[in-house]
């Protein structure tokens, strides 16, 4: 395994491992390999190939995707006067632009409301010999360019006062009690920062305590902080999921149907699209994730989005005399123009991720939730409406599978055509037909690290690079006959 001291020098005196490749469960490693290596797959491209490809999917989920992607408020200013900001914004960033010369922000020719960042990284940075330890959750997120929160750090040395150097490692197998003072097992660098909290404000406080403990500063992986930044113009959002809303295509003046819809990422994105003229319902079935969607339609200025909480399974009511005279849930069948499922799944295409903790039950727990959540939305549709479903996971029993399943299940359910389509092909094994395959998008992640930025490189390039490395994700657009 390649370690920091070997990447980064002789002056570095200690070994840490830099972001080995995600660890999943015996079984749950076992499940993902069958079905990556099933027998239409090693027809198509053998058996070497096809373990090579796998292995090197769980190196690229664990590192960050290449570029930091954000959708900009078109509805509210030009895409030009957005960036204009942007680029000042992070200029002021000093950590993130010192010797960068200008910021580089790319625009999508196919994706017209993205801005794309470039990540740079892994980078060579020798760690403090100090260490604060941080959870999983909180290490991926610096990964992506985050500061250190306070809820975020287990463990932190016993003097650390605010001005510290430090450097910053993840627990990914969730083995630190919080509140230690150091901490021996397998833990992975991410980079040195300033501490902002002594180790008695993060631990000693008698309320819960917020805000940064650790401002990062020479991370392995660059990507700017978008921490309170421009919120009313920049929505930070994976471009697979900005992807969708495109490819739903809602109208102004429709009633659109978001099932699955916290925090509202792609709810607040479709009412944009259609420049806040119609009605989008959004659903989830968690209440406090229900305010986030309507704090998210609030700050970006969209009126026409009203948010529920309620269980999707059981938004159809047949009977009318039922059906509630708010416009709220449960709905009669056939009362939407389009339906987004951006369904609940087991999430394997998220990065960066270096230690998976589900089970095998847990992963395999979504399919048949799926389906439940397929029928109400194919029931809720209206004739000629449009249907897209979508995950952020790598399976093929919660994209391809799910596809097939409904193609059989829906006889008048139709495969469409996406716009934008710049993911891959469906995978194969699951029983679509080659055409199938081509209409349906996967983004398969890969990653090439690049610790000198994008110099040299054309558009096209990039722009390739940009398509490609991103989280893993499914796309399937549908049409109701
Ligand atoms: C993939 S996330 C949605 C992300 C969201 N579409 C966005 O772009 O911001 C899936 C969501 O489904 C919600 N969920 C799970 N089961 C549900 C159900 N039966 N009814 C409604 N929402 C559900 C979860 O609470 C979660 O917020």
């Amino acid at each position: 395994m390649r370690t920091v001291m070997q990447a980064f020098g002789e002056s570095c005196t200690r070994t840490v491992s830099v972001l080995p490749k995600l660890k999943l469960k015996p079984e749950v490693r076992q499940y993902l390999s069958n079905a990556f290596q099933n027998k239409e797959l090693l027809a198509e491209v053998g058996e070497q190939e096809a373990n090579k490809k796998f292995e090197e999917l769980l190196t690229y989920l664990s590192h960050p995707p290449g570029f930091t992607c954000v959708r900009a408020s078109t509805h509210l200013e030009s895409l030009e006067t957005i960036r204009d900001q942007l680029v000042d914004e992070l200029q002021k960033q000093v950590a993130w632009s010192s010797g960068r010369g200008p910021v580089p922000i790319f625009t999508h020719p196919q994706v017209p409301d993205v801005l794309l960042i470039p990540v740079t990284g892994p980078l060579s940075v020798c760690p403090q010999r100090s260490e604060v330890i941080v959870g999983a959750q909180c290490g991926n997120s610096v990964l992506r360019g985050a500061n250190v929160f306070a809820p975020g750090v287990l463990s932190a040395p016993k003097y650390m006062k605010a001005g510290d150097s430090v450097a910053v490692c993840s627990d990914v197998e969730g083995r630190c009690t919080r509140g230690a003072t150091e901490f021996q097992g397998r833990k992975v660098f991410l980079g040195n920062g300033i501490a902002v909290m002594s180790r008695a404000a993060i631990f000693q406080a008698d309320e819960p305590v917020r805000g940064v403990a650790v401002r990062v500063q020479e991370p392995v992986y660059h990507s700017p902080s978008f921490d309170g930044l421009l919120p009313r113009l920049v929505f930070l959002q994976n471009l697979p999921s900005v992807v969708v809303s495109h490819v739903l295509g809602p109208q102004p003046g429709e009633r659109i149907l978001d099932m699955c819809a916290a925090p509202g990422g792609k709810t607040s994105h479709i009412a944009a699209l259609m420049g806040d003229q119609g009605e989008v319902i959004a659903l989830d079935k968690i209440a406090s994730k229900v305010e986030r969607i309507r704090q998210n339609a609030s700050t970006l200025e969209l009126d026409c989005i009203t948010a529920y909480c309620f269980n999707s399974i059981r938004a159809v009511c047949a009977d009318q005399a039922q059906v509630p005279g708010n416009g709220g849930p449960p709905f009669p069948p056939e009362s939407f123009d389009r339906v987004l499922l951006d369904a609940p799944c087991s999430g394997l295409g998220q990065r960066p991720n270096m230690a998976c903790p589900l089970s095998l039950r847990e992963v395999t727990s979504y399919q048949p939730l799926q389906r439940k959540l397929f029928h109400a939305a194919v029931r809720l549709l209206r004739r000629s409406g449009t249907l897209v479903y979508s995950t952020c996971t790598v399976t093929l029993a919660e994209n391809e599978e799910q596809v097939a399943w409904a193609l059989s299940t829906f006889p008048d359910l139709t495969l469409q055509l996406q716009i934008p389509h710049i993911g891959g092909e469906g995978m194969p094994g699951a029983g679509l037909s080659n055409d199938q395959r081509r209409l349906v998008q996967r983004f398969s992640p890969r990653h090439e690290p690049s610790d000198s930025g994008l110099a040299g490189r054309d558009q096209s390039s990039i722009l390739r690079q940009a398509n490609a490395d991103t989280i893993g994700f499914f796309i399937a657009k549908f049409q109701k006959t």
